[in-house]
């Protein structure tokens, strides 16, 4: 299940002429793998990835074959298994969710197979505190900059909608059954969902329940790699709209 956090930030008029355009690195990849699991020990599977994390590189190599040499890629980032996602979010999140509150878009884009550890980075976990995800962190940054911030207002309204079998669904709306229509063109957001509820809010706890009354209505299932696997693509979408 790709997990997708989009941050879409409006200025004023004013604001938006003195904005700086994006420059050409405004892409960047990170990779994170996850320890083996409980399931994966008990089987004695092997690992066949290594990183050198000082040079973001991820080694792979072909099981049975060690004499070959690995696959060898290269990242903006690369986090083990000894990392927690609160240095992730620190070095690789939060300059993004920064520009948002100064204007610009953002979209944090979790990708990778089933099991892999998408909900665990994005969603996270409550305890250990270093462990919780990319989107509670997401929404303290944004209310912590939007408090001090001076002489201007924001508005900040969220949706979340899922994707499952080319079906979009809101999560937050009357009829979380209800099939909705994507539309290619829009004369200033581009690709929009027609219909889709935006909801205000106005602190972490307002996004917090949000997001939780969302999650009840996700499509779960469980694959062989994980029990608990959402089979979906979640949007989460932050619009913030600045009013000076
Ligand atoms: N960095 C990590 N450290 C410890 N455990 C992890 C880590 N990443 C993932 N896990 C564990 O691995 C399991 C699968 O992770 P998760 O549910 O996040 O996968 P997913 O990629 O979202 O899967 P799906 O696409 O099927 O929904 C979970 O039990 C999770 O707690």
């Amino acid at each position: 299940m790709p997990l997708l956090l989009h941050l879409w930030a409006l200025k004023s008029p004013e604001r938006m002429e003195t904005c700086p355009p994006l420059d050409s690195e405004s892409v960047r990849v990170v990779v994170r793998s996850r320890p083996l699991n409980d399931r994966e020990k008990a089987v004695s599977s092997g690992v066949v990835l290594s990183m050198d994390l000082q040079h973001c590189q991820c080694f792979i190599w072909k099981p049975g074959a060690e004499d070959e040499p690995p696959k060898q890629f290269t990242f903006d980032g690369t986090y083990s298994g000894e990392h927690a996602t609160e240095q992730l979010y620190n070095e690789a999140v939060c300059p993004l969710v920064e520009g948002v509150t100064e204007g610009y878009n953002g979209t944090i884009f979790a990708y990778g197979q089933t099991g892999s550890g998408k909900s665990f980075t994005m969603q996270g976990v409550s305890e250990p505190e270093a462990q919780r995800g990319v989107i509670p962190r997401a929404f303290e940054h944004i209310f912590e900059s939007i408090q001090c911030a001076e002489n201007t207002k924001f508005l900040v309204r969220a949706c979340y909608l899922e994707i499952y079998n080319e079906d979009v669904r809101d999560l937050l709306g009357n009829d979380v059954k209800q099939r909705l229509e994507v539309k290619f063109e829009h004369p200033e957001r581009g690709v929009h969902v027609r219909d889709l509820s935006m909801h205000s809010v106005h602190s972490v706890g307002e996004c917090e329940r949000i997001m939780e009354r969302g999650c009840r209505n996700r499509a779960v299932g469980s694959t062989l790699m994980n029990k608990d696997s959402s089979q979906i693509i979640l949007l989460i979408l932050f619009q913030s709209i600045c009013i000076i």
